[in-house]
């Protein structure tokens, strides 16, 4: 079973228009041995093999969805150490990602207040979103129940104050909990670029008003 908050009404994909190739940059962050590792490998490749090794990669992933053609690239970011600098995220993994996957273990309370340090810094980077950057919060590990530390009421609760999205998954047990987690983030992006879009028409659209009435004001 997989646990799920969405942030908004699902994305209409009549926005988007054009039947184009979507691309999005997704960034898994979170803290060691959360299992961001086993969440890319089970979405590439729908298996869970268990051992993974300390490597920080960019993956490809082309898929279809509805009709329409969407390539995935996975950061699958290695964290640096437990505790001060745990939460770190670096400018470029801002300015790269389109949205972003923050995982924790729900066998670790260490690895949750990681997760909430990351939300703010990524809230506060507000210059490349007009509205919140999309992030989904994932509670991993949901297998290992009598280990459980975090309850699922502290993550609903973190993600419905910072308007992310929320799963608590077994990257270990199931491929479907993660795939719901990229297509719903996938979403999530789609819905923010068709905001910036929008934003962006009504901008231009202002600005166009204003070159007339504010010359004819001044006549
Ligand atoms: N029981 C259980 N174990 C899991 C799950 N997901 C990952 N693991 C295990 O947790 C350990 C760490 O998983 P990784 O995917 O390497 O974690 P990571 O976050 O990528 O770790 P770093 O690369 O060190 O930051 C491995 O032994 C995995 O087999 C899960 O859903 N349930």
């Amino acid at each position: 079973m997989v646990v799920q908050v969405n942030p908004r009404t699902r994305h209409n994909k009549a926005m988007e228009g054009s039947q184009q190739k979507v691309e999005v940059n997704i960034l898994l962050l979170g803290a060691e041995s959360v299992g961001k590792s086993a969440l890319t490998v089970r979405f590439l490749t729908r298996r869970f093999i268990g051992e993974y090794g300390n490597i920080e990669s960019i993956y490809s992933h082309n898929d279809r969805i509805d009709g329409r053609e969407i390539c995935f690239n996975v950061w699958d970011s290695i964290c640096p150490q437990n505790g001060e600098g745990a939460g770190l995220i670096s400018d470029r993994q801002l300015q790269w990602a389109d949205g972003f996957i923050l995982v924790y273990s729900i066998c670790d309370c260490a690895s949750f207040n990681v997760v909430q340090q990351q939300v703010q810094r990524i809230r506060q980077a507000k210059s490349k979103f007009p509205g919140a950057p999309p992030i989904i919060i994932v509670g991993n590990k949901r297998d290992l129940q009598h280990r459980r530390t975090v309850s699922s009421e502290e993550g609903r609760l973190l993600a419905l104050s910072t308007d992310c999205g929320f799963f608590e998954i077994s990257a270990a047990e199931t491929y479907h909990g993660v795939l719901l987690v990229f297509h719903e983030l996938l979403d999530l992006i789609r819905e923010a670029r068709a905001l910036k879009k929008g934003a962006a028409g009504i901008k231009g659209i202002v600005r166009s008003m204003s070159a007339v009435f504010g010359r004819k004001r001044t006549e």
